[in-house]
């Protein structure tokens, strides 16, 4: 189970266009990037909150600030995305290893299909769960544990990669080995302080043999 924004795909430019849209049809002042990236990976509601508290706007601005949100998204997704270093190698290696992949992010699911399909890696996983396809999202392990039972396999032979305390407090609570990238968005803190069986600076540092 792979996460995706600061796993797969580096989406902070995304995020930082779509929020600078909403905010500016809501006639409100704009967020620093340092905000965002330290707000990203709880799921877009818990972005959008935030983002309206931080520019000053009432919480009774929710409904329309999240509609708007999720218009722009999903004119703006990938536009400013890169997909990190590494990763479609790392991807190769893990299906030549014959395992099979799913990504589990938080972010919905249709913006996380669309965006992996603009960015050529939706052909390696057999599923893609997002962060509405259950009916709670990371940390809590309820999503980890319909992904292992979506690929068949039991969550202790489960890998979760994920970039966060919020994927690795999921994967602990779900039972799940978790493997932490070091590149990736941990809400503002060194992810190397999170406790994980390997913390890896590109994804195809997971060869065949680790996770054998
Ligand atoms: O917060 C989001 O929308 C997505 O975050 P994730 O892909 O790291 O789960
Ligand atoms: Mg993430």
């Amino acid at each position: 189970m792979l996460d995706l924004d600061g796993t797969l795909v580096d989406t902070l430019g995304d995020f930082a266009a779509v929020l600078a849209l909403t905010l500016r049809d809501l006639g409100l002042r704009t967020v620093g990037r340092d905000f965002i990236e330290h707000t990203i990976g709880r799921g877009g509601e818990h972005l959008v909150r935030m983002t309206l508290a931080e520019a000053g706007g009432a919480p009774e601005l929710f409904d329309r600030a999240w509609a708007l949100y999720q218009r722009h998204y999903a004119a703006v997704n990938g536009e400013h995305a890169i997909v990190y270093p590494g990763v479609v190698e790392g991807l190769a290696l893990l299906r030549a290893a014959g395992l099979p992949l799913a990504v589990l992010t938080n972010k919905p699911a249709a913006p996380a299909r669309e965006l992996l399909r603009r960015k050529g890696l939706d052909g390696y996983f057999a599923h893609v769960f997002g962060g509405d396809d259950f009916p709670r999202k990371k940390p809590d392990p309820l999503p980890l544990l319909k992904t292992c039972e979506a690929l068949g396999t039991p969550p202790s032979a489960t890998w979760m990669v994920g970039d966060s305390r919020n994927d690795a407090e999921a994967a602990r609570a779900a039972g799940c080995p978790l493997v932490l990238v070091t590149y990736g968005y941990n809400h503002g803190e060194d992810v190397r302080a999170v406790p994980a069986l390997r913390h890896v600076n590109r994804l195809d540092e997971i060869s065949a043999d680790a996770l054998s």
